[in-house]
């Protein structure tokens, strides 16, 4: 079965969303892409609820949520229980949050990252495992933290 990602946004994420989406297909990954579709102002919670109810499910791997700065979708998705959303403006931030973090959703703003920029940051989002080591200890006091 193909790996799998799930992407949401708000209305001010929409033209970054659908960078992700084909960045993530370029990358070989299934993307089930949740909206919305429109312009229309619509509330991040909602977004940030649904992609990170469907990664804790099984239903995506990874997770990308897009809004104007990425802020709120971060705060919102890191109350989904075992979700570890990680808000990156660079690629360093990215691959940190991947090797280090095992972040498993990854939140960036469209309105200060633009797209090229968020592309790059997806892509290095996607592209890198996680180390494990002592990373795993890390990763499973956070997830203790939740109990
Ligand atoms: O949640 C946010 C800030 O942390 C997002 O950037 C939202 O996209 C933003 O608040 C939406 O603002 P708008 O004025 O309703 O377009």
């Amino acid at each position: 079965m193909a790996d799998r990602v799930i992407a949401g946004s708000d209305h001010a994420g929409l033209s970054l969303r659908a960078e992700a989406v084909k960045v993530a297909k370029a990358a070989g990954f299934e993307v089930e892409d949740l909206g919305p579709f429109s312009g229309d102002s619509v509330d991040y919670p909602d977004y940030a609820r649904a992609v990170g109810e469907a990664v804790v499910q099984g239903r995506a791997r990874l997770g990308i949520l897009v809004c104007g700065t990425g802020i709120g979708m971060s705060i919102a998705a890191n109350k989904v229980k075992g979700v570890r959303a990680a808000h990156c403006g660079t690629e360093f931030d990215a691959r940190m949050a991947r090797a280090h973090n095992d972040a498993n959703v990854l939140c960036i703003g469209e309105r200060v990252l633009g797209l090229g920029v968020g592309s790059a940051i997806v892509k290095a989002f996607l592209e890198t495992p996680f180390e494990g080591g002592r990373h795993e200890r890390r990763v499973q006091k956070m997830k203790d933290l939740e109990r």
